[in-house]
Formats: C-alpha cells, sequence, structure tokens
C-alpha cells in the first residue's frame, strides 16, 4: 500500500514515552509540516526530555498533566513492561482521543481496559522509521471509526509504508518479520562485512559493499513482479561461485534457522501479550 492519506493540519497528538519509536514516528510528522508544537510526550527521564527538544524541537513533560486533554491522538511508546504503570495516570485525560500503540503484544482489549476507551489502533513499526524507510503492521480494533483509521494510517505514513492486517494475531507476525526484522538486516550486514574483511578488503569497503547489495537487492525485487526465487535463480550460475556460496547456505540449514528465529519472535509477542497485557 502507497503511503496516501494526509494529516490534518491541526492534529494534536500525545505521545507516552519518548524513546526510539516515539522519537521516529515524531521525526516524520515533523518532517512533513506538523508544527512542534502540537506534539507533547510524556516522558519521565530528563536526559530523553533533552533529547526530544534538541532534536525535534518539541516539549515533553515528564508526568501525564491536564495538557494531555488537548490530544485528538496518544500515541502508547513505552515498553511493554512499563505499560501497566505508564497507563494509570494517563487513563483520566484519554477521553475522546484515538490510541494508537506501537508497543509489541500488548492487545487492544488489554488498552481499552487500562485507558477505558476501546477506540485502539495498534500497530508495529521498525526502526528505518528514523529515516523515513519504515515498514508498519497496522491493526484496528472493532470500535475505531473509518476516521480514527485515517487518523491512524495518515500519522504511520509520515514514516515510511505500511500495511493493515484483519486479525489481531497477524500483529505478532509483523512483529516477527518487520519489527524485529532491521536486526536480521543487520546481523547479516555484520557477516557480510566481517566476512568480505577476512577475504582482504578494509572494513569500510566490506561495510558499503554489503549495504549497497542490501540496498540494491531490495530495490530490484520491490521493482519485480516476479518471486523472489526466481531472482536468486537468475544470479546462481550452475557451477558458479553463488551456487558455491548458496550450497553452504543450504548445507548449514540458514533458512531454517532463519525460519525458527521469526518463529520465537512470534511466540514471544504473544507471551508479552499475556505477560503485561492483561
Ligand atoms: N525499537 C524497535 O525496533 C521497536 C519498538 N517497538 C515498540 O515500541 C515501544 C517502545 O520501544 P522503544 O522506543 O524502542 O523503547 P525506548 O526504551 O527507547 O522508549 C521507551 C520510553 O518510555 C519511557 N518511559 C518509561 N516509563 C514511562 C512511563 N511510566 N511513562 C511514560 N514514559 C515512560 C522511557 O524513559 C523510554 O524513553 C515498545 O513497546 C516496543 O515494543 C515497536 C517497533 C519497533
Ligand atoms: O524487540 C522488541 O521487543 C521490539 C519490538 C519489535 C522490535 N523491537
Amino acid at each position: 500500500m502507497t503511503a496516501s492519506a494526509s494529516l490534518p493540519a491541526d492534529t494534536r497528538i500525545a505521545f507516552i514515552g519518548g524513546g526510539n519509536m516515539a522519537s521516529a514516528i515524531i521525526g516524520g510528522l515533523i518532517r512533513r509540516g506538523l508544527p512542534a508544537a502540537q506534539i507533547q510526550v510524556v516522558e519521565p527521564f530528563e536526559a530523553s526530555r533533552a533529547s526530544l527538544a534538541q532534536q525535534h524541537g518539541v516539549h515533553a513533560q515528564p508526568a501525564a498533566s491536564d495538557a494531555l486533554a488537548s490530544a485528538d491522538l496518544l500515541v502508547w511508546a513505552v515498553k511493554p513492561q512499563t505499560f501497566r504503570d505508564a497507563a494509570a495516570p494517563v487513563a483520566p485525560y484519554v477521553g475522546g482521543a484515538l490510541q494508537l500503540s506501537v508497543m509489541a503484544g500488548i492487545r487492544a482489549d488489554a488498552i481499552a481496559a487500562a485507558s477505558g476507551s476501546a477506540r485502539v489502533v495498534r500497530c508495529m513499526p521498525n526502526t528505518p522509521a528514523l529515516v523515513g524507510q519504515g515498514m508498519t503492521g497496522l491493526f484496528a480494533a472493532p470500535a475505531t471509526t473509518a476516521a480514527d483509521r485515517a487518523l491512524a494510517e495518515a500519522v504511520i505514513a509520515t514514516t515510511g509504508d505500511f500495511l493493515w492486517v484483519e486479525r489481531e494475531k497477524q500483529l505478532d507476525a509483523v512483529t516477527a518479520v518487520s519489527g524485529s526484522g532491521p536486526a536480521y538486516v543487520f546481523y547479516f550486514l555484520e557477516a557480510m562485512q566481517q566476512a568480505g574483511a577476512r577475504l582482504g578488503l578494509s572494513d569500510e569497503q566490506a561495510r558499503r559493499l554489503a549495504i549497497g547489495t542490501f540496498l540494491g537487492g531490495s530495490a530490484l525485487a520491490k521493482d519485480s513482479p516476479e518471486a523472489l526465487s526466481t531472482l536468486r535463480e537468475r544470479v546462481t550460475s550452475k557451477g558458479g561461485t553463488t551456487y558455491a556460496a548458496l550450497t553452504v547456505l543450504q548445507d548449514e540449514g540458514v533458512a531454517a534457522s532463519l525460519g525458527r528465529a521469526i518463529e520465537a519472535a512470534d511466540r514471544r509477542a504473544a507471551e508479552l501479550g499475556d505477560e503485561f497485557g492483561r
């Protein structure tokens, strides 16, 4: 899906939690022209408040206050483990605001129970949102309106691409594939860089080659109507170098390991909901 929704110019947004993910979304909003004065953040740590002010020019407050009541949208951007503690002082101010959660695992009904409002959109962004290249999955709870969904979509569209899922459980899979996914990319990049350096390239050369290859491969795959396996086969001459490399990956079960890794992340997302979302 392409980013199409536009954000009403007078939208007022409050973030609960002002860490990495809040900062990524705030950056997107500001790049798209939302005035910093229409964004507020509840963030208990002084250093994080200072960083939000310095990076984005937004005002962060150490605790919930009456100011929250003016928000059209309240974004939950604390760790799942912190949600319960963070929700209690915020709940009295939720009122008619839509709630947008970026928290892994915590289910919409748990957010509704803690806040007193069932108008909840859950989403799972990822850190490339920091550079406007995020990939986000969104899920709308039944009590949301079409206008609520459009607002959530418009906010997330400022950070990159997005798609909607029909069932809430699918957000655990989104978390496992794309939410945690940048870490898998960095893991592969690190391994490629280290291997390149072992083979005589400088660290910098190997880093550029690895990153450029991920960018180029992803761009080619994105633009191509062909199956990913076809693109892979087109690089792989019989008896050639790619064949030699892929044979090792195949023999060592790398695809199966990656599959098990993603399944572990999916299970952990479900557990986080069970542990902290009641
Ligand atoms: N980092 C990532 O790649 C992604 C993270 N997420 C989700 O985003 C959420 C936030 O993650 P990050 O931004 O990475 O974490 P973070 O640790 O950078 O940010 C959380 C912030 O919440 C603040 N906080 C702690 N207690 C609070 C309270 N009672 N009230 C208000 N704020 C409080 C912390 O000081 C911290 O700045 C998590 O639920 C995570 O599951 C989702 C997608 C990707
Ligand atoms: O690791 C986590 O729990 C969060 C959710 C997706 C990425 N980071």
